[in-house]
């Protein structure tokens, strides 16, 4: 049973960076779905992701029809406010590989490809009196943190021993 994250046209590379260091610290392969708003030897990109990167499981896909003509049978979350089902209230500890989509920050998820796959749609609440949107790398976070802790956070233990090593 494994977590997938997929940014669907992710725009600003620091919220890429981030989303691949928590990629690299819960052992989640990151699929990124083209055009990018950025090239991927950029310096905030690298900055954001550490020295991660090689410990991510990275794919590239040319556009979204190229992502679901590869990945045919998964189940697949659409992550987006305007979801009915609330994330934590889905089942991922059902022993499938769960592949979580989000948005790229301007514009969100194609709105037909929401609206036609509305049962997939799961959302984080928010009060959206003050801001329109959570920040894309928190709501990857939160997500598959939850799908996690479902799950029991399988082989996420600390093998370091920390004394000498500098805080980051
Ligand atoms: C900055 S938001 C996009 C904003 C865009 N204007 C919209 O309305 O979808 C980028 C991505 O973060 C995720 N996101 C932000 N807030 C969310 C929420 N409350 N629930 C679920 N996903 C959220 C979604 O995947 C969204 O596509």
């Amino acid at each position: 049973m494994t977590n997938h994250i997929v940014l669907f046209e992710p725009q600003i590379p620091a919220n890429t960076g981030n989303i691949a260091r928590t990629c690299a610290a819960t052992n989640t392969p990151l699929h990124l779905i083209e055009p990018l708003g950025f090239s991927t030897d950029d310096k905030q990109l690298k900055r954001a992701g550490l020295d991660y990167w090689n410990d991510v499981d990275l794919t590239y896909y040319k556009n979204l029809a190229d992502f679901l003509e590869k990945n045919p049978t998964i189940s697949l979350h659409l992550v987006t406010k305007f979801g009915h089902d609330v994330y934590s209230d889905v089942d991922y500890n059902d022993g499938k590989d769960h592949y979580f989509m989000f948005g790229k920050e301007t514009t969100g998820l194609p709105e037909e490809f929401m609206r036609d796959n509305e049962e997939l749609c799961v959302r984080i609440p928010m009060n959206d009196e003050h801001v329109r949107s959570l920040n894309l790398s928190n709501t990857a976070a939160l997500v598959i943190y939850e799908a996690l802790r479902q799950q029991s956070f399988p082989n996420l233990e600390l093998t370091h021993h920390y004394e000498n090593d500098k805080l980051d």
